[in-house]
């Protein structure tokens, strides 16, 4: 306690770290802005940042699938904020939202430092696991500094059972492709396995259609 007492200027107070991860369409948006509702309501000063590498929806609003929206700042990286938003409004918040995590590559650094040195309370919205079920950006890094992980599931779009994973409907290849239900589907494990097969063969066919044309 003496560390953070002094690391914070003399107020002894601790930050905390929240992550909420799970496929697309789990909810994890709709958490992230009940909670950060609920802070605000508490009283507490709260401010929310989205990538502004998300262009579907509002610029200036994290908007949930279901159309639910709370104003953010939409940024390049997660550096850049206490900057932009200046010392004094920076040492007034409490909580800080962060929706599409997957994005910033500062996410790590940037959890570190508010929750560690800053006293704030950090709660991470993003994907786990991209369309080919890898580590997506640095989510994963930041469960070691988190006091609390939850993963929520949607459901299967081809069976209705629990979803885990996010299956791309299309025959790009890139890790980062924005969309929304037109490019992507949330899958349980079964219909992922199968679904990747069938894309997968799609996409051989297009590639080798395109090299004898
Ligand atoms: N297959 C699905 N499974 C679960 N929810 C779905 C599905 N398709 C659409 N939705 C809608 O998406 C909402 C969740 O949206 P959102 O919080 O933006 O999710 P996320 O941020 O995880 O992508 C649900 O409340 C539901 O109405
Ligand atoms: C699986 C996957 C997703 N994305 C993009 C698609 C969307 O723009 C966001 C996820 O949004 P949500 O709030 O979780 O619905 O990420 C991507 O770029 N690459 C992927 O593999």
């Amino acid at each position: 306690m003496a560390a953070l007492t002094s690391i914070n200027g003399g107020r002894c107070e601790a930050g905390e770290v929240h992550v909420i991860i799970g496929p697309m369409f789990a909810g994890k948006t709709t958490d992230l802005l009940r909670r950060i509702e609920s802070e605000s309501s508490s009283g507490r000063n709260v401010a929310m940042i989205k990538s502004s590498k998300d262009t579907r929806y509002a610029n200036d609003s994290v908007v949930t699938h279901d159309g639910l929206k709370f104003p953010c700042w939409s940024l390049p990286d997660l550096t850049s904020f206490h900057h932009k938003l200046g010392d004094d409004e920076y040492h007034k918040l409490d909580v800080i939202g962060i929706d599409e995590a997957q994005f910033f590559e500062d996410l790590y650094e940037f959890c570190c430092k508010a929750a560690d040195h800053d006293g704030k309370t950090i709660i991470v919205a993003g994907l786990d696991g991209d369309y080919l079920r890898r580590s997506f950006g640095s989510v994963l890094d930041v469960i070691p500094l988190a006091d609390t992980v939850t993963k929520l599931t949607a459901r299967c779009e081809l069976c209705g059972k629990r979803a885990f994973f996010t299956l791309r409907k299309t025959a790009e290849t890139q890790t980062e492709l924005i969309g929304g239900s037109d490019v992507y589907m949330p899958v349980c494990r079964q219909h992922y396995v199968s679904g990747q097969a069938v894309i997968e063969s799609t996409r051989n066919v297009l590639e080798s259609y395109k090299v004898s044309h």
